[in-house]
């Protein structure tokens, strides 16, 4: 199976348990992994063919604006579901981090993968 990735896909988003964390959007940096069905657009040369990654991005960013979680689960999962609902992708891997929001700890975060892999 052939995989999109973008790396390092930095959004601002509400998202925590505590008050102090909902009072402002926090950075999150994503690596986001993509299933292909085909490799068709290798072969063709058309976007049509593939999903847009510029698209997916872009609709995750306007999605993390407008909406604020309490769980980095639940925003992983939402991303995850965009993905494949919207995107037609068979298989996801969404890497969530929340960056210096412990003492101690550089990130943390979330793996999520969900679908099949080709
Ligand atoms: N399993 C989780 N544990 C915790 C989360 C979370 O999203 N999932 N979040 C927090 C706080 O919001 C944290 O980011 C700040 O200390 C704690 N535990």
């Amino acid at each position: 199976m052939d995989i999109l990735f973008l790396r390092d896909f930095r959004l601002e988003t509400i998202i925590g348990l505590y008050e102090w964390e909902r009072k402002a959007p926090q950075p999150i940096l994503i690596d986001l992994e993509i299933g292909l069905y085909d490799h068709k657009a290798g072969h063709s040369d058309d976007i049509r063919d593939t999903i847009d990654y510029g698209k997916v991005a872009e609709r995750i960013r306007a999605f993390a604006a407008s909406q604020s979680f309490h769980l980095v689960e639940t925003l992983g999962e939402h991303i995850a579901d965009i993905v494949r609902n919207e995107f037609g992708a068979p298989w996801v891997r969404v890497t969530l981090r929340k960056l210096a929001i412990m003492r101690g700890v550089k990130e943390l975060g979330i793996i999520i993968e969900r679908g099949s892999r080709l």
